[in-house]
């Protein structure tokens, strides 16, 4: 009768979602794949359906292929959908979990929320933002022209210089910045940090205890290392905002405005430092990925081009480069910039959500615990929603049946929906716009003529780039590359 009890006891309410079948012990961990997950767990759903669980070494994987699915969940029971896995090595061990990605659903992520909502949440906040973006991606251009084979420099390095003056005030230097560098290398450890598998502790917690000595534990070394990287991340920008406030000097930014209240408790200049540094580490890469993205694309659909480049001539003009306020006027360039987010997203998976309380959807359990992964590569890629989803093809929002808005799907969802997204859509506007109304972008050719064909092949991880491809930007005329170089 005992043993009865205890089975009729721990029996889940509902099955689980359907799924590949699960060994004991270690469930699906020898089915996981490794690279590009996203289309694995698509060409599962074309076996499993739309709604799928995992199991991981004990922990319930659950993965949304559709939509529907992530909006019913992730965003209607967003009291229960709103809480991040717990990472032992990149988030208590490194200390990651301070920044907004990581943090905890509760208190102090709704007050980093604030924070964030108040400085870019909304289109008025960010208008104040977008001299610099059209400053700093006008330099762009010029460093394009100068040393096109280098694009993929230039667009990080304009994307760091943006979020760092928007976030500190502080102006990135043109060679070797010591801030960005910081930045960088603690972005490349937080990748490390969080590789599936990579470190045991992840798996046994107990193994945070092992003293740094033993055979083995080398990790630890790293782990400290890379949390004296993350420290200086968080420290040596804020330092600057507050030596330049100090002195009665600093540049309006994020920072700032958020420290000028004189009354801030050592808990709120905690929170704005982390906060601080989340809009950093957030923005650094993601646009990155997507503006590359664009050059990929416009190597690739030369009659999209041309017909965006028709209508910036007809709106603009060649006489000066498009900003901010062309954007009603430029419909075709609006619907290249949702192709943008939507062709190869930047990520394909988004961010792991964790459930906070046992739940049963659709007539399936969803233990307490549980991480919830939103395939948004899938969701874009939807046939139900986007027809001919490979093909890069703007023209499919415009008209009497546009189809849906990526930007409703590739930010994330609920309340942890990506708190950059304004000032996101507003970078990549104006790089795409800017470069189609100056550069000529087609594929390259070699010494012998021949044609080099670009591949589209995406890195694997949170944060998906294209791989390098080949390409060549020329300046369209004589005119526009006079005003590249007059226009800063
Ligand atoms: C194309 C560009 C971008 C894309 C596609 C993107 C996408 C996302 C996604 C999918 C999430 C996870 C949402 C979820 O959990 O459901 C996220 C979170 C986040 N994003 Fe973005 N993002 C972009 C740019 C930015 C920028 C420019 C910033 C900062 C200025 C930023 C800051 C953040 C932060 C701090 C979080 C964590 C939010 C939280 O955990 O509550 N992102 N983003």
């Amino acid at each position: 009768v005992f043993l009865l009890k205890q089975l009729f006891s721990t029996r889940p309410p509902a099955p689980y979602p359907p799924g590949p079948k699960a060994l004991p012990l270690i469930g699906n961990v020898l089915d996981m794949p490794t690279e590009q997950e996203w289309k694995t767990f698509s060409k599962w759903g074309q076996v499993w359906g739309d709604f799928m669980s995992l199991n991981v070494l004990g922990q319930t994987l659950i993965i949304l292929n559709s939509s529907k699915l992530a909006i019913e969940m992730l965003d209607r029971k967003s009291s229960i959908y709103s809480d991040r896995p717990f990472l032992m090595m990149a988030g208590e061990i490194v200390g990651w979990k301070d920044t907004l990605a990581l943090t905890p659903y509760g208190d102090r992520f709704r007050s980093i929320r604030k924070m964030f909502h108040g400085a870019i949440g909304t289109k008025s906040s960010i208008a104040r933002y977008l001299p610099v973006e059209q400053r700093e991606t006008a330099k762009f251009l010029k460093r394009v022209l100068n040393a096109p084979h280098a694009i993929a420099d230039h667009i990080r390095w304009t994307a760091g210089s943006i979020i760092l003056e928007l976030a500190y005030g502080y102006k990135v230097k043109e060679e070797s910045d010591p801030i960005v560098n910081v930045v960088d290398q603690a972005t490349e450890q937080f990748s490390l940090a969080t590789a599936p598998g990579a470190f045991l502790v992840d798996v046994i917690p107990a193994l945070r205890h092992v003293p740094e000595w033993l055979p083995g534990a080398d990790w630890k070394k790293k782990a400290a290392s890379w949390s004296r990287t993350l420290t200086d991340m968080v420290n040596v920008p804020l330092d600057f905002v507050q030596r330049q406030m100090a002195a009665g000097v600093a540049a309006p930014s994020i920072t700032q405005s958020l420290l000028e209240n004189p009354e801030l408790t050592a808990e709120e200049r905690s929170t704005i430092k982390w906060a601080a540094a989340s809009l950093y580490s957030g923005g650094a890469d993601t646009t990155v990925s997507a503006i590359y993205t664009f050059y990929l694309a416009m190597t690739l659909y030369p009659e999209v081009q041309r017909k965006a480049q028709a209508e910036i001539d007809a709106v603009v003009g060649n006489d000066r480069l498009p900003n901010h306020q062309d954007r009603q006027h430029l419909p075709y360039v609006e619907a290249l910039v949702k192709e943008v987010l939507r062709w190869n997203p930047v990520t394909p998976l988004g961010v792991p959500h964790r459930v906070t309380e046992d739940d049963v959807h659709e007539g399936y359990y969803i233990p307490k615990g549980s991480v919830v992964i939103t395939n948004i590569w899938q969701i874009l890629h939807d046939p139900r929603t986007y027809s001919d989803a490979l093909e890069f093809n703007p023209s499919r929002f415009l008209g009497a049946q546009p189809e849906q808005d990526p930007r409703s799907f590739c930010f994330g969802f609920g309340r942890r929906v990506c708190p950059g997204m304004k000032l996101a859509d507003a970078s990549i506007f104006i790089s795409c716009a800017m470069s189609l109304a100056v550069f000529d972008i087609a594929k390259a050719v070699d010494a012998c003529g021949a044609v080099l064909e670009p591949t589209v092949d995406y890195t694997s991880g949170t944060i998906s780039h294209p791989k390098p491809f080949p390409c060549s930007i020329k300046a369209r005329s004589l005119k526009a590359e006079a005003l590249i170089r007059s226009a800063e």
